[in-house]
């Protein structure tokens, strides 16, 4: 199970008492999927270690197989459980592309297909045709990709070279239309000079953030001269060994379940700087409450970051639009707090693997909370709350929303557990044995 073929439903555990436990989060997805395409696009083999192994990490493999590279694990051919993998880049040409609901392969892969000799098509889950597509298209257009269609399915055909060059889009729905350019523009003809012309702002800017840190890490020249537009000089992309860091925006439904239960939830291999933007979650937990503390030895990259949950959790007042993947988690935590809470500045996620507003509106709603869906957010009034089915809308952020609000919610019926898989195929367990106390 696991690829949305089959559908779980699942009773969310309550917790009981308050949780106490070490949960260890396997790698970032945004990490890992940015690591295999600039590792399929450089001169010279390389290392990823720490990778997530999950649907979306699993697709973004198979399709960079398809288009040429190797990818192998540590001893031979990769093999379903392993996390170090060695990346070959290969002579790039046209293959089949199965996106899945993964962003990041449908947005980060369609430039390295335009790279490549021969046609890519490319094709997806169901919900992943309905999600915001055309702006990285026509941008490939423009740029002189042959490409077909607007959204999912489409083709790119490919000569074995991009000319690139300058090019406007409006990305105010997606931060992955800019860093899907970026992270393969050094290989275009005439590099890439990119600027946002959108009435709103990109979302997203740590994820931005990251693919800037990454390229310059490969060797890539990139400015980023103005908030809304980005240069990278055409060049090599040097292979880089890398590690990446545990998924933080993973973590997060973890650490919510210390702050709703009063216990203790400790996060080890917790990076001291980082641009992931489930770093946030510190922030957002401190406010509402609860003790968070980043224990590290001296001079230490990373740490334990260890939550203390509050006695009542105080409400808030968000602009989420830099750190949206967070929605899910955070609006959970809100229908839990003291007072009304408001979460504003992501009107792009109703372009995610859902329409994230609604649904958590919808399902907020049925366990008896009070909620406004704005245009661009939430308010998120706490009442007393009953179980009821929590619909995961084939999210998996949706879904562990739903494990959330089940640990101090008797009878959540979570639909589609599995949905999880996106990025966490191992949720459900590590759920048991957090709940169980294990102390690793
Ligand atoms: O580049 C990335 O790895 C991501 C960027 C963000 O997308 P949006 O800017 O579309 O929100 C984020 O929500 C998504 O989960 C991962
Ligand atoms: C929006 C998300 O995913 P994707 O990479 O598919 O856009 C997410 O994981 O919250």
């Amino acid at each position: 199970m696991g690829d949305n073929d089959q559908v779980s439903h699942w009773n969310a555990p309550v917790a009981g008492t308050p949780v106490h436990a070490v949960v260890p989060v396997p790698g970032s997805k945004s990490l890992t999927n940015r690591a295999l395409v600039l590792a399929a696009l450089a001169d010279a083999p390389a290392r990823v270690s720490g990778t997530l192994r999950s649907r979306d990490t699993d697709l973004m493999i198979g399709a960079l197989t398809a288009l040429g590279t190797r990818i192998e694990g540590p001893s031979g051919p990769l093999a379903p459980g392993d996390t170090e993998l060695v990346v070959t880049p290969g002579r790039l040409h046209g293959a089949d592309v199965e996106c899945g609901l993964a962003g990041t392969v449908m947005r980060f892969v369609p430039p390295v297909a335009a790279l490549a000799t021969g046609t890519s098509t490319f094709d997806g889950d169901p919900a992943a045709r309905v999600r915001p597509q055309a702006t990285v298209l026509d941008a490939l257009r423009a740029l002189g990709a042959d490409v077909t269609g607007d959204s999912l399915p489409f083709s790119v055909s490919g000569a074995g070279s991009v000319r690139g060059g300058r090019v406007e889009m409006d990305a105010s729905a997606s931060s992955q239309f800019v860093s899907g350019l970026l992270l393969s523009a050094a290989r275009f003809d005439d590099g890439l000079e990119l600027v946002h012309v959108g009435r709103s702002g990109v979302p997203s800017g740590p994820h931005i953030e990251m693919t800037l840190a990454m390229l310059r890490e490969s060797g890539v020249s990139v400015e980023h001269p103005t908030a809304s537009s980005w240069r990278v000089a055409p060049g090599p992309i040097s292979a880089v060994d890398r590690v990446v860091e545990p998924d933080l925006s993973n973590a997060t439904p973890f650490l919510a379940a210390a702050a709703v239960t009063g216990g203790t939830v400790r996060v080890p291999r917790w990076p001291v700087s980082t641009t992931q933007p489930g770093d946030a979650i510190r922030g957002i937990l401190r406010d509402m409450g609860a003790s968070v503390t980043l224990e590290t030895a001296d001079g230490a990259d990373h740490g334990t970051l260890v939550v203390v949950g509050p006695e009542r959790l105080s409400p808030v007042d968000l602009d989420l639009s830099a750190i949206g993947e967070l929605t899910p988690t955070v609006a959970a935590l809100c229908a839990l707090a003291t007072g009304p809470s408001r979460l504003t500045g992501i009107a792009h996620l109703r372009g995610h693997e859902t329409d994230r507003l609604a649904a958590l509106a919808a399902e907020l709603t049925a366990v008896g909370c009070g909620v406004t869906e704005l245009d661009d957010g939430l308010e998120i009034t706490p009442a007393p709350l009953h179980g009821a089915p929590w619909r995961a809308y084939a999210d998996h952020r949706m879904a562990t929303a739903g494990a959330i609000v089940g640990l101090v919610v008797p009878g959540v019926e979570v639909d589609d557990i599995d949905s999880t898989a996106k990025t966490m195929p191992g949720f459900t367990t590590m759920w048991a044995e957090m709940l169980a106390g294990r102390m690793t």
